[in-house]
């Protein structure tokens, strides 16, 4: 089955999404990191990156924010580039926990394993993964030479997102240990940890996610740069470990009303990725109980259903211009 859509459709169903959801006040700012609590609420951006490389934005696009669990995927990609398929599902896992994602609870049900590399645990031992083991810098750089090649351009760190994280991270300072006391964690785990913070730190744009996603759905290939990025068969296991936990355990119920691979972070952004047919991005930092920004999810949803767009569709999508 073949659909086709017009730029001027999905531009149109963006500026509706935009329009309509601008004013909704439902969810809070992430309090549990003190600079988070403190940013604009009011702030909303849409950003959509098509497979030739055309970007639609509304509202603050351009405005940097804290990527938090969005860049899960990003490192994700990393040990998928370092590694291959086959050791990510042996050190890491690919199995969602359907619970919190800084879940303890998890780890030890799992016990030998932290289950996907998009929840803490799993993200944290990502980190510990990065090549090459042992030099924190050059890991950092790793880290953020991916993000860069997967989002076209650099990400910026905020020094005092960094700050506020690194003072308050108990939770996740648990976790790391817990991971070493189960030989889950590949190098030091402060280091660990250390730059799982950082990398949750990185300012970033919804514009600069929506590349992320059109490269992820464009086979490896940045529609922007045009680099090719990360061998295109991987393109399906990132996809299968957006889909199965982007909305930690609200992950069903997301892909159920939206149809579309999704990754959140708390400070209110949201990644998607439709395979083939484009990248979507919207930030606004009020979340829901689970972590996801409401406003993210509203103007996703409403741009997947006004276009009748689903991953599971069945169907091939060509936009005409
Ligand atoms: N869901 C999130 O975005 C959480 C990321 C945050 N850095 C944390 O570890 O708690």
């Amino acid at each position: 089955m073949n659909k086709t859509i017009s730029v001027a459709q999905i531009k149109e169903a963006a500026q509706e999404a935009y329009e309509q959801v601008k004013g909704n006040t439902e969810g809070k700012n992430a309090d549990y990191i003190p600079y988070l609590a403190n940013i604009d609420k009011s702030l909303f951006g849409i950003s959509i990156c098509l497979m030739d490389g055309q970007i639609i934005q509304f509202g603050d696009s351009e405005y940097k924010f804290g990527i938090e669990s969005v860049s899960k995927v990003h490192t994700a990609v990393l040990i998928l580039r370092q590694y291959g398929a086959q050791k990510l599902l042996e050190q890491i896992g690919a199995d969602a926990t359907g619970l919190p994602f800084n879940s303890i609870f998890a780890i030890l049900l799992e016990n030998d394993h932290p289950s996907t590399p998009l929840v803490n645990a799993g993200a944290i031992t990502a980190c510990s993964m990065v090549k090459p083991i042992g030099n924190s810098d050059k890991k950092w750089k790793a880290i953020v030479e991916n993000i860069t090649d997967l989002c076209g351009s650099a990400p910026q760190l905020i020094d005092e997102l960094y700050k506020s994280e690194s003072d308050t991270n108990f939770n996740n300072r648990s976790i790391a240990w817990l991971l070493k006391n189960y030989n889950r964690i590949y190098d030091d785990p402060s280091m660990s940890l250390d730059l799982y913070t950082r990398q949750c730190s990185l300012g970033i744009t919804t514009t600069q996610l929506s590349v992320c996603g059109a490269t992820i759905a464009n086979k490896g290939t940045n529609p922007v740069t045009k680099k090719q990025i990360f061998d295109a068969s991987l393109t399906p296991k990132i996809t299968s470990l957006i889909a199965t936990v982007g909305f930690y355990e609200h992950t069903g119920d997301w892909l159920y009303t939206s149809g579309i691979p999704a990754k959140t972070g708390v400070g209110g952004g949201v990644m998607g990725t439709l395979p083939g047919v484009f990248g979507i991005a919207a930030f606004a930092p009020p979340i829901d109980n689970a972590g996801n920004s409401v406003k993210a999810q509203l103007a996703i949803k409403y741009i997947m259903n006004k276009l009748n767009l689903n991953i599971f569709g069945g169907e091939q999508v060509s936009i005409i211009n």
